[in-house]
């Protein structure tokens, strides 16, 4: 904390900052609203309202830090103040709040003491100076809470910055995630700041920031960028619908609107030209996470044999880029096979030769994808028969030569190939008599096991999540892109879970490379379809395309969760850095024993105690869907709401939630309870080690560990 003068000087500039907000204000709402047609008018009237909005915004909080700086050649030593919008004396034009993204905020971030100069990357060139004061200041509802110096020149080992990011970190959570600016770190900063046109890949331990860092991006880039980004063609990807609702409030936080949010199946489901039936996302989850162990009655069978991926796998093979070659290959014979190899003759002696036709199919037209390169040729042979019609005089006879062009172009056109994306992709599996050799030869190099698996797959005419890419790849090489489905800049959450076919498609979508890819590979617990190494992404750009990033450090869960949790990382075989926890100290990981006949007294004590405790949101996590369903049916009857978080659920609402373990990743909880580590549910090898380690890596602040009669050999 900072002296009594440093905290009624703070006060001061309170009170004098509020009253020139309020100023500002009142004389942007005397303006009245324009109605008229002129378009400036119109967004000068459209910028007065977003300004008004923002200040209204701004008043509870007006900031959240303080720099004072001496710009070299200056003599004075100038404080700034920063928040979360900024804001200007419409008199002097001079900042009354600085916006956290503008660049001489980067200072607030980045400085840490070590050396006596510094400098900023201001639009117009670098600006060196000094800093003297680097303060945090928590403002809530127009009032001054506290005062922290992080730097002061001349003063050595402050800690203040540590310490109001311990106390912030310290908080109870609610059901949504929330804004970090006041207490970005240094490495987070780096990339919320990096430049727009690479495709960044960032690995980050669990509780590193990932998600929220990707928010903060997107709100400096749009910042930083204004006249070359649209938050309407910005992309969020997410796991789920659930997730999204999760962290809806941050980019409105920050003042950004407009972004579009999405899971990648509701994207593509909603871009596919075809009604697409695809398996439900319960089932899939089942046949992932519970199938491959056998259930019987929400209970593991121990005996079963676990799933075992390979390359081989269907979900893995469709998702790789050796089968986004082979549909290449595929393509081009199909390209290669529709090359028109006879004349067109409308009518006697009025004739387009082959060769004329090819130039137009392989030079001419050959920017244009397959389908639309196809209508561009009937559309210059109609209008070709238009002008050879013109020369005949005899009404008769022009009109009798009409009806044989069109019926030969009928005709002559069948030579071409014309199945629409999913009859070609069911082809590509199932070749039909119809199927050019070629295109069967291509086919035949799909492994068996997945070619069974497909046919199975059409039988029932369900297909997979991971049909999704290779299907939209069809349809955009056929007809083309267009240019409204086009991205200037695309984040991926949860990026673990995309396959580097996924990611490939996206790649023909973004301008200039422009991605945010976020993920941890201890968390890959979807390891039948998304990527188990960074370098599949990598390889997808050139070296200059690309920037590869670590975040290691983690600032959800205390220190004892994070040991626990690194403890169960060493049990895969996975060459990622462990987690290394701020230095916030919590209780120690707990252990509970289930007496099976007192399931329901153990959870009702425990829930209980959290609750005593002030926690605002806490997890019981189960391994299966059917156990998580059974406690919520329980506690029902026992007079306990909870909330049951299945796979089809949209929104999360914070409280105490039933969850299966692997529906967890993304969010997390004041206490998570841990329910039947048992050998039969959690046993060893890198998948179930993988979903213990999501699971643990939800809790904030306590983390219990519930075991029956034969604890799980990963955590015994
Ligand atoms: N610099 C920071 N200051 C304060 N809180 C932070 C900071 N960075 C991250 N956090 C907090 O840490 C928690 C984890 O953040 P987030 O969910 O974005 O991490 P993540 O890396 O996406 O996690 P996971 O991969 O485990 O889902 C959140 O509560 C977030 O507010």
């Amino acid at each position: 904390m900072v002296s009594e003068q440093s905290y009624h000087e703070e006060q001061r500039q309170l009170e004098r900052t509020l009253k020139q907000m309020r100023e500002i204000l009142e004389y942007r709402s005397k303006k009245p609203r324009y109605v008229g047609n002129d378009v400036t008018e119109q967004i000068l009237d459209e910028m007065n309202e977003k300004t008004k909005q923002e200040l209204k915004r701004a008043l509870n909080e007006p900031y959240f830090g303080r720099l004072n700086f001496q710009e070299e050649g200056k003599a004075e030593v100038q404080p700034y103040y920063i928040g979360k919008v900024g804001v200007m004396d419409h008199d002097s034009n001079h900042p009354i709040v600085i916006d956290w993204r503008a660049p001489l905020a980067s200072l607030f971030y980045s400085f840490n003491g070590e050396e006596d100069r510094t400098f900023y990357e201001a639009p117009d060139g670098i600006v060196e100076g000094s800093l003297y004061l680097k303060r945090n200041v928590v403002i809530r509802q127009q009032q001054l809470l506290r005062v922290v110096d992080s730097f002061v020149k001349g003063e050595l080992n402050l800690t203040g910055a540590d310490e109001f990011l311990l106390h912030k970190l310290g908080d109870r959570k609610d059901h949504r995630l929330r804004d970090i600016v006041s207490t970005i770190q240094q490495e987070q900063n780096d990339i919320i700041r990096a430049p727009k046109n690479t495709a960044m890949i960032i690995q980050g331990v669990a509780g590193s920031g990932k998600t929220t860092v990707a928010l903060h991006r997107l709100a400096y880039l749009l910042y930083h960028y204004r006249d070359q980004l649209k938050p309407e063609r910005m992309m969020i990807f997410a796991p789920s619908t659930m997730f999204l609702d999760y962290i809806s409030a941050v980019l409105p936080e920050l003042g950004v609107g407009d972004i579009q949010q999405r899971t990648f199946e509701e994207w593509a489901l909603g871009l596919l030209s075809e009604e697409v039936a695809l398996s439900d996302p319960a089932s899939r989850y089942y046949r992932r996470f519970e199938q491959p162990r056998g259930v019987e009655d929400g209970d593991l069978k121990c005996s079963s044999e676990d799933g075992f991926v390979t390359e081989n796998t269907a979900s893995r093979y469709k998702g790789s880029i050796a089968f986004k070659r082979l549909l290449d290959s595929y393509l081009t014979c199909m390209e290669e096979w529709n090359t028109p190899d006879r004349p067109f003759e409308a009518w006697e002696n009025h004739a387009l030769s082959v060769d004329t036709l090819r130039r137009w199919y392989e030079y001419e037209y050959r920017s244009y994808p397959l389908y639309r390169r196809k209508e561009r040729i009937l559309a210059r042979i109609k209008r070709w028969v238009e002008s050879e019609l013109k020369a005949i005089e005899d009404r008769q006879r022009q009109k009798d030569c009409r009806k044989k062009a069109s019926q030969r172009l009928r005709t002559w056109s069948k030579q071409w190939l014309a199945q629409s994306p999913s009859e070609l992709y069911r082809e590509l599996f199932l070749p039909s008599k119809r199927t050019p050799q070629p295109m069967v030869a291509v086919s035949r190099q799909i492994p068996e096991d997945v070619r069974q698996e497909m046919a199975t797959a059409f039988k029932g005419k369900v297909l997979e999540y991971e049909d999704l890419a290779p299907l939209l790849y069809i349809q955009f090489q056929l007809f083309g892109v267009e240019q409204k489905q086009r991205f200037d800049h695309v984040v991926i959450d949860e990026a673990q879970d995309f396959s580097p076919f996924q990611v490939d498609l996206m790649k023909g979508l973004v301008r200039e490379n422009s991605f945010t890819i976020l993920g941890d590979l201890a968390q890959g617990i979807h390891a039948d379809h998304g990527t188990v190494d960074w370098k599949q992404l990598q390889e997808l750009f050139s070296e200059e395309q690309t920037t590869y990033h670590e975040l290691k450090q983690s600032y959800r869960s205390t220190m004892e969760i994070i040991q626990f949790a690194n403890h169960l990382l060493e049990k895969t075989k996975l060459a990622v850095s462990k987690a290394v926890p701020v230095f916030r100290s919590g209780e120690p990981v707990q252990w509970i024993h289930i007496d099976p006949g007192n399931k329901v007294s153990i959870l009702r004590t425990w829930i209980k105690q959290m609750q005593k405790q002030g926690y605002q949101s806490m997890a019981i996590v189960t391994r299966t869907e059917k156990g998580a369903s059974n406690i919520y049916q329980d506690l029902l009857e026992n007079g306990l709401e909870t909330s049951f978080i299945d796979a089809n659920r949209q929104e999360y609402t914070g409280g105490i939630s039933v969850i299966p373990v692997y529906l967890t990743k993304g969010l997390e909880f004041d206490a998570v309870l841990l329910w039947e580590v048992d050998e039969h549910y959690y046993r060893v090898n890198e998948q179930e080690a993988k979903l213990l380690y999501v699971g643990c890596t939800r809790a904030l602040h306590q983390l219990w560990i519930g075991v029956g009669e034969q604890p799980s050999p990963l955590i015994r």
